[in-house]
């Protein structure tokens, strides 16, 4: 048996190997260590080898599923091998094979995949070209619906590309590392799938075609190579052909907005900056009745598109079900559809199980009246061409409906070996089968009458157990009765139980008919997947269009209790938005304030000043998030907004320690501003928030003021840059292209909770005029003493007028900012940093290497430096 063990797990390679034994999976060696400290389990010995005892670990097979689970979340995969011999027969270890792999980017059954997430597979192939014209080939596969992508990108992009797709499981060549920081299980194939005439032919063979022509990826070679690898990969982990993955499509990254992971992250889209699943972008809007639709509304948010023409179609559908005031009305209809996308796909993998196919007959039932109200819909508002080839798209055979109405029970068992999946009537042989079984019931209690009347023994019994099956039983002071014809079954301490040579006959013919009705439903079952098997696709079809609805009919009902606008779509990049307001805090405080924003070819950066807690990054956050709506379609949070093309969004927004990579909080902020200055163009929108605040307020000023210089003049990006550097708004004064704006507040009572200062949350033009952040300090709960004697420092500094590391930057106080006729730095050359010597000193002083007496004189030398001792 340990052979057969030992050449089953070299076949399952790196992944654990579930070893069936009776009712029981078990581990081995170092798989059974590895899966006790991952799932609790004991682990015990079996045997030796070689003198050493074998450890074993084992789960039973029952419970196998939540074990699987719980492994594939800790991204494990887990090969399961199955008994396929029959043990009567078998000489020696009964045959087994491993019939599936369970990988975390493979999963399909339900109980394991989350509802409302996809989870994808991905590989990548590295090109040979060096540097920038190095292609990386992107492929990606979601096995629970079948869609198939291809996309190509720089290895400069790889990163945002994955974070885009997001998969949770990436397939690499053998011996090539994934070259960018990316959290997922990463398995490997070996390189020769990925060579371009093996991953060619995989594809053809499994497309049955001659070329890939038709799905229009000739020009993506490197993407080939890595789809070719992929498929064959994820075929490996099915016992299944990949029947309903009949399609391969090409991304360009023209299509969409891009959206770098940084901005994913700070834009809280689908997750928080802390990791949870609320508030964000997506938990607001998901109003979305099916599993289906809020996975779709999860992947529009994170595909933001570029073009006006997709975006305009789900903004005009939008409009038309808020014009017919219907959002709700629709939303009723599509609550009682099952997760049709998914139940399609497991239709194609063969592993669908009865209930679902009972909700998908149950669901059918209903797609005629929704196609109506959708039809209805388009037509009584001058027809609006979307939602009807929504519902074009719905329309299936009805053939289809007929025939699951036939097939399947009215309230199916949930396992087809259990047997009661089928209908009534869907089969002659089955129903006949079945007849014998019920009729047992009417011959028992007739025996049961008839013995007791032939022995006179009148408590006499006819039962049935799993073990023993059909027994008559007498209890003890009446078996001096029992006729010559029982046979004592077995003994118990009260009763005697017995069998007859009827009795006997009777169970066998009951027992067979049993074990027969199961396996012709097997069978039948089988050819009902058959029968099945050509509506995949139009199913498939009828869930995106489904999914869409559910998406559609959800945004348009926020749009209605929320009153949201929709935007207009310009081919421009600008930005215009009257009272904009951040989509996720409008609902969760209880008064908004909202703000404008005017961005366009003539005003190209907005400088945002205003008191810490002011309500810049809730303003520049907003202004990114209407934009990104605007572009998935959506109606937005404002009274009016006009967005134009905007080809990617940037954040540099706070930032936190990627301890992992190595890179403090300043080198983090530095390598998106990096980025950022790499690649915004004049259609981005860039939103950079303090940026320089990580470093001394010398080296931070200069590097902000260059970087904003560098946004402005050479990058031309659209961008908000919220700053608490004083010196950097006088930068419209010099460069028209820029304005100031800031964030109100005024000066509130000295005691009670506003003290301090009062935030308005108002976006007015012009800077701020002070920076409050003693107030906010005292408003944090700073000690008295601290916030007094901070007052009296800043008194002192303000009466020097201009000695603050800020002012002597660029000379000249704030006050002056905007007035005419003050020398200013050059705007085309780099401002001229006027040096303190005092710091100079200390910069030039080395500790390590000044003895006691050269230490003292330096003490000395800085101490007649510092103003305070002239
Ligand atoms: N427009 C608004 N209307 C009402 N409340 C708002 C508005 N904008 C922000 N706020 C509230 O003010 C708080 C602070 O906002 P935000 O974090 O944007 O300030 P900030 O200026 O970026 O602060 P800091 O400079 O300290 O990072 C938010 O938690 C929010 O509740």
């Amino acid at each position: 048996m340990m052979q057969q063990y030992l050449r089953l797990k070299a076949e399952a390679g790196a992944h654990l190997l579930f070893y069936r034994m009776g009712d029981f999976y078990e581990m081995f060696y170092d798989d059974a260590v590895k899966a006790a400290r991952l799932l609790n389990l004991t682990l015990t010995t079996r045997g030796a080898s070689n003198g050493v005892p074998i450890k074993m670990a084992g789960i039973p097979h029952h419970s196998a599923e939540g074990y699987l689970g719980r492994l594939v979340k800790l991204g494990e995969s887990v090969a399961v091998c199955e008994q396929t011999g029959d043990p009567a027969t078998s000489k020696g270890p009964v045959e087994r094979k491993i019939v599936r792999i369970v990988t975390p980017g493979t999963l399909t059954d339900e109980a394991l995949l989350p509802a409302k997430a996809d989870r994808a597979i991905a590989s990548v192939y590295l090109g040979n070209g060096k540097g920038e014209a190095r292609r990386v080939g992107l492929a990606w596969l979601n096995l629970a619906n079948g869609q198939f992508h291809v996309t190509e990108c720089s290895l400069a992009l790889l990163g945002s590309e994955l974070h885009r797709i997001s998969p949770a499981e990436v397939v690499l060549p053998e011996g090539i590392p994934l070259p960018v920081t990316f959290t997922a299980s990463i398995n490997t194939s070996p390189s020769w799938h990925f060579e371009t005439a093996n991953a060619r032919q995989h594809l053809l063979a499994h497309f049955r075609t001659d070329s890939l022509a038709g799905f229009d990826v000739e020009d993506m070679p490197e993407a080939v190579c890595a789809a070719g690898a992929l498929l064959r990969y994820v075929s490996g982990t099915q016992s299944q052909a990949l029947a309903h993955v009949q399609q391969l499509s090409a991304d360009r990254a023209s299509q969409y907005v891009l959206l770098d992971p940084v901005t994913r992250r700070n834009l809280e889209l689908t997750e928080t900056l802390r990791g949870e699943e609320s508030p964000t972008l997506f938990s607001t809007l998901d109003h979305c009745r099916t599993p289906m639709g809020s996975r779709l509304l999860r992947r529009w948010l994170h595909h933001p598109l570029r073009d006006n023409a997709p975006a305009a179609r789900r903004q005009q559908a939008i409009a038309t079900l808020l014009a017919a005031r219907d959002p709700l009305a629709l939303q009723t209809s599509l609550r009682p559809f099952p997760d049709v996308e998914r139940i399609a796909a497991r239709l194609a993998l063969r592993s669908v199980r009865p209930r679902e196919l009972a909700s998908l007959r149950d669901a059918l039932a209903l797609m005629p009246a929704l196609r109506e109200q959708v039809v209805a819909l388009s037509r009584d508002l001058d027809a609006d061409p979307h939602l009807g080839s929504l519902s074009d798209q719905c329309e299936l055979d009805p053939a289809l409906a007929e025939l699951l109405q036939r097939a399947v029970a009215q309230e199916p068992a949930v396992n087809v070996r259990d047997g009661g999946v089928l209908a009534l009537g869907f089969d002659e042989e089955l129903d006949e089968l079945r007849a014998l079984e019920s009729h047992s019931g009417d011959f028992l209690v007739k025996l049961e009458a008839r013995e007791r009347e032939r022995t006179g023994i009148a408590n006499l019994r006819v039962e049935f157990n799993r073990v023993h099956g059909f027994f008559i039983e007498v209890t003890r002071g009446q078996t001096d009765k029992v006729p010559d014809d029982y046979r004592r079954r077995q003994t118990l301490k009260n009763a005697e139980r017995y069998i007859t040579p009827e009795l006997k006959t009777w169970e066998d013919k009951i027992l067979s008919a049993q074990d027969r009705a199961l396996a012709r439903e097997k069978w039948l079952w089988e050819q009902l997947l058959d029968l099945l098997a050509p509506y995949v696709q139009p199913l498939a079809r009828a869930a995106a269009a489904l999914a869409e609805l559910d998406v559609l009919a959800a945004l348009a009902s926020h749009a209605l209790s929320n009153d949201w606008v929709a935007p207009q779509l310009e081919e421009s990049a600008e930005i215009t938005i009257e009272q904009g307001r951040h989509p996720v805090v409008e609902r969760v405080i209880e008064r908004f304030t909202p703000n404008d924003c005017l961005l366009s070819n003539t005003r190209r950066m907005l400088l945002v000043t205003g008191p810490n807690m002011g309500g810049k990054s809730t303003y520049m956050r907003q202004v990114a998030l209407i934009v990104l709506l605007a572009r998935v379609g959506s109606f937005v949070p404002a009274t009016s907004a006009r967005i134009g093309r905007i080809d990617r969004i940037f954040t540099r927004i706070g930032a936190a320690d990627d301890l992992a990579g190595g890179r403090s909080t300043f080198m983090m902020e530095m390598t998106e501003a990096a980025a950022i200055l790499a690649s915004s163009t004049q259609d981005s929108l860039v939103l950079m928030d303090e940026i320089g605040r990580g470093t001394s307020t010398y080296d931070g000023l200069a590097l902000a003021w260059a970087i904003a210089h560098q946004l402005l003049m050479q990058n031309r990006a659209l961008t908000l840059f919220a700053t608490h550097y004083f010196e950097l708004t006088r930068l419209p004064a010099m460069q028209p292209e820029a304005a100031n704006v800031h964030l109100a507040a005024a000066e509130g009572p000295i005691t009670g909770p506003q003290r301090g200062i009062v935030f308005l949350h108002e976006v007015r033009e012009g800077p701020a005029s002070r920076s409050y952040g003693i107030q906010v300090a005292q408003r944090a709960g700073v000690p008295p003493s601290v916030i007094r004697m901070a007052r009296r420092e800043l008194d002192r500094l303000e009466a020097q007028g201009g000695t603050t590391p800020q002012m002597s930057l660029f000379g000249g106080s704030p006050e002056d900012a905007n007035a005419p006729g003050i020398a200013e730095p050059g705007w085309d050359t780099e401002p001229e940093i006027v040096t303190d010597p005092l710091h100079d000193a200390l910069q030039s002083i080395d500790p390590d290497v000044l003895s006691p007496r050269e230490a003292l004189d330096a003490l000395y030398r800085l101490k007649a430096l510092s103003p305070s001792s002239s």
